[in-house]
């Protein structure tokens, strides 16, 4: 299973958690990683754990002001990037855009969505991975997994009709070992997660304890 961290802007140590995801990482079979705001991507990288972007846009070198450049955050050491958050919602061209720049910058792609249907489109795309995240569990600590199964299950279906070679992991309240185990259950291949990590008091701990059935 995949366990990918995203700390958003919550407002705990990056770095620290980091390292708690580096060494779970090394106790473990399953794949963790963290993302990191684009501005604490190199040093979070510099850690050793595998680092993510929370976002790319749909863009090239060039005139770009504000933006966030795939081979920047490439260069700053991530290796994946989210594409499409809830909480930081694409148009469909800008998400076709925005996976075709992570994978010119070799990025790996998860692209998220809030349903089966999103689900379908987004990997139509042909990104690495689609993530279903039901926007109103986001942050609640209740586990898609338990409160809405068949929106993983539907989602795992919708993306098999469209392209087998896409994975689908899923998110939203996910923060047990159960929670995982139950999601891996239902065809998921991995979690997205953030509160139960990054609002934890003991990260370390957090990390352990989803990993522990694994
Ligand atoms: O990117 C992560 C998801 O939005 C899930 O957040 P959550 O684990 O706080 O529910």
């Amino acid at each position: 299973m995949f366990v990918l961290v995203n700390l958003k802007t919550y407002p705990c140590d990056p770095v620290a958690v980091a390292e708690a995801v580096r060494d779970v990482n090394e106790t473990t079979d399953a794949r963790l990683a963290v993302a990191p705001p684009a501005t604490h991507i190199e040093r979070v990288a510099e850690t050793g754990a595998e680092t993510w972007a929370q976002h790319v846009d749909p863009i090239e070198h060039g005139s770009n002001t504000g933006h966030t450049l795939a081979e920047h955050v490439a260069d700053a050491g991530a290796v994946g990037t989210l594409i499409n958050h809830s909480e930081r919602r694409l148009k469909l061209a800008d998400i076709d855009g925005a996976v075709q720049a992570a994978e010119r910058a070799d990025l790996e792609t998860v692209v998220c969505a809030n349903n089966p249907a999103q689900i379908g489109a987004a990997a139509a795309l042909g990104p690495d991975a689609v993530a279903v995240e039901p926007p109103e569990l986001i942050g609640t600590g209740t586990p898609v997994s338990q409160a809405d199964p068949d929106v993983v299950e539907d989602a795992v279906d919708a993306a098999a009709s469209v392209d087998a070679d896409v994975s689908v992991l899923c998110g939203a309240g996910i923060s047990t070992g159960d929670d995982v185990v139950a999601a891996g259950d239902l065809g998921s291949e991995g979690v997205l997660l953030a509160s139960g990590v990054a609002k934890a008091d003991d990260p370390t701990a957090a990390l352990e304890d989803l990993v522990a059935p694994l």
